[in-house]
This record gives structure tokens, C-alpha cells and sequence, in this order.
């Protein structure tokens, strides 16, 4: 069996940590890994807002063209990244460790108060620039493309008084020193899969190969509550750039109990849609689609036709 692991990534530092990460443990496992940068539309596009770019994949379909022709053999993600259906000649091998699943934020006033009248929050997601209207209704949450390191420079420049994050990206950055304030992820629900880093490969990987890679870069528990989580988005049928939220987590004695906290949020953080519910881990993944059906049905349905109408204009 062949020991060389091509692992394919973008260019972002964030992207790179992440690769590095892979790499670090495919290295620790006996093999040979090889980093090749990808440069994806999500990364070429940086002056339009993701909903207006259309997301679906933005960040992934280079990379999965390198997965069918052979030029990688996985590709790394930020597991949030993913959309909620992949092309059926391709699979999710393993999602990593997650991280803290909060959002962050950041700032380079240390005393930055959330509640002061005149608040810029710099942000690009719908999810977060929803919840910043309903959470903190005085706040303007204002459009901040780029990657981390642009939209830091955005902050820097004084264009925000802070930047709503992932935890994740920013601690993977060592921004840490930058943070102000921790969002309690049970108000500011995080995105489904932020914090984990999901491994793609084609479904045709040599299945030795694909049985060591998954052994060396899973993490089990995680795996489920993503799985969970990416059920809940698929039958909500938005990709990433839908004001939708999901949080699964593992509960009880012996951690064989998926709890999911999911939900969606008007754009104009009118309204708030959210359901707990629990379910053994067996049946994880039928939590993640009844959960959303739920919702849907009463008024999800009608947020999402309200936004899809908003985009067409
Ligand atoms: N959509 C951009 C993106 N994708 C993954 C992360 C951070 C890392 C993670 O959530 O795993 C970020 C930046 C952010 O949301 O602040």
C-alpha cells in the first residue's frame, strides 16, 4: 500500500494550519503526507457577500475536482465549509477534534462594552449578522469579507469596533490575545460543524488506505455530532448561507446520548426558531432531520421563502 498522502487545501493560513494539522497526524501514523494548495472561488471573489456569490461550494469544488482526477488524494475542509449534500462519487472519510464551538469577539480595545449605543460588529454571516439584530438590536453588524487576516486589517484600519469569529479560527491563528468576549453558544448558536476539520476523499480510495486515514484523523464522538448536525442542514436544504444554527452534543453517562440545539433566525432577527431534542446515538442522525422538519413546519418554511424572495431582487 502506498504511504504518500497527497493532501489537498487552500491557500488561506487558516486553510494551511488546518493542513498542517492533517499532516501532522498522517505523520505520526507512518505516512508520508504532502501538502498541495488549491486555490478555490471562495478565495478569488473576496468583494461580494457569500449569499450574493451564491455559497453553495464556494470553498470545496476545486478541491473535489483534485479528488476525481487523482491530483490529491484528500482534501481538508473546515467541516463548516462542507456543503450538507456531497457529490455521490465522493465521501466524508472523518471529521477531527472539535474545537471550542463558540463564537468570538474580537477587538483591539480590551474594554470594548457590547452594549454601547454606536457598536460596528464586523461579520459576514447572515447567522451572525441575524443574531447581532436580535441579541443586540442597538449593534450595526457590518459586511466583513476577506479572511482573517484581511478582515483583522479591516478592524485594525478602525472600520469596527470588533469582529464576530469563530473561536476556532482564531485560536488556530493565536489570536487569542484579541479576544473580548465569549458568545454563549447556547444564545449565539454556532453554525453547523464550526470548530471540526472534515477530510474528503473519492468513494474509489484504495479502502486500506481509506481504513487508515479514518483510523488516524477520526475523532468518534465528533463524527456523530457532525453527522447529526449535517442531517439537521440538509433537510433545511440551505448550504451555509442561511441564518440556520445547530449545536449537537453527547450527553449522559456513557456519552450515548446526542442532544441537539438547532434552529433558524429571520434576517432580521425578528424571528427566532430554535428546538432541543434529544435521541440515542444510533438514531443521531433521524434527530438531525426531525429536528429540521419540525422547525420548517412551524414558520421555517416561511423564513426561508421570505429570504430566497429577498435574494431575487
Ligand atoms: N466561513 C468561514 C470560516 N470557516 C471556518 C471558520 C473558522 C473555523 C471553524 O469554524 O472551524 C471560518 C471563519 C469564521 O467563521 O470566523
Amino acid at each position: 500500500m502506498k504511504t504518500s498522502i497527497r493532501i489537498g487545501t487552500r491557500g488561506s493560513k487558516l486553510a494551511l494550519w488546518q493542513a498542517h494539522h492533517v499532516a501532522d497526524r498522517l505523520r505520526s501514523a507512518g505516512l508520508a503526507p504532502e501538502i498541495v494548495i488549491i486555490t478555490t472561488k471562495g478565495d478569488i471573489v473576496l468583494d461580494r457577500s457569500l449569499d450574493k456569490i451564491g455559497a453553495k461550494g464556494v470553498f470545496t469544488e476545486e478541491l473535489e475536482e483534485g479528488l476525481r482526477t487523482g491530483h490529491v488524494d484528500i482534501a481538508v475542509h473546515s467541516a463548516k465549509d462542507v456543503q450538507s449534500t456531497i457529490p455521490a462519487d465522493l465521501e466524508l472519510l472523518a471529521f477531527m477534534e472539535r474545537e471550542r464551538v463558540n463564537d468570538v469577539v474580537v477587538s483591539f480595545d480590551p474594554d470594548l462594552d457590547l452594549n454601547r449605543p454606536d457598536l460596528i460588529l464586523g461579520t459576514s454571516s447572515t447567522r451572525r449578522k441575524a443574531m447581532l439584530r436580535r441579541f443586540l438590536p442597538q449593534a450595526t453588524a457590518a459586511e466583513a469579507r476577506g479572511n482573517l487576516q484581511t478582515r483583522l486589517r479591516k478592524l485594525e484600519e478602525g472600520q469596527y469596533h470588533g469582529l464576530v469569529l469563530a473561536y476556532a479560527g482564531v485560536h488556530r491563528m493565536e489570536y487569542d490575545g484579541l479576544i473580548r468576549h465569549v458568545l454563549p453558544e447556547t444564545q449565539y448558536v454556532p453554525a453547523t460543524g464550526q470548530g471540526s476539520v472534515a477530510i474528503e476523499c473519492a468513494r474509489n480510495l484504495e479502502p486500506a488506505l481509506k481504513a487508515q486515514l479514518h483510523a488516524a484523523l477520526d475523532h468518534a464522538p465528533t463524527h456523530i455530532c457532525l453527522a447529526t448536525e449535517r442531517a439537521y442542514l440538509r433537510t433545511m436544504e440551505g448550504g451555509c448561507s442561511i441564518p440556520s444554527f445547530a449545536l449537537a452534543t453527547l450527553v449522559g453517562p456513557d456519552s450515548q446520548t446526542v442532544h441537539l440545539h438547532a434552529g433558524l433566525i429571520s434576517l432580521d432577527g425578528q424571528q427566532l426558531l430554535e428546538e432541543v431534542r434529544t435521541a440515542p446515538v444510533a438514531e443521531s442522525e433521524r434527530l438531525g432531520t426531525e429536528l429540521a422538519e419540525s422547525i420548517l413546519g412551524c414558520g421555517g418554511r416561511e423564513i426561508l421563502e421570505a429570504i430566497r424572495q429577498g435574494r431575487n431582487e
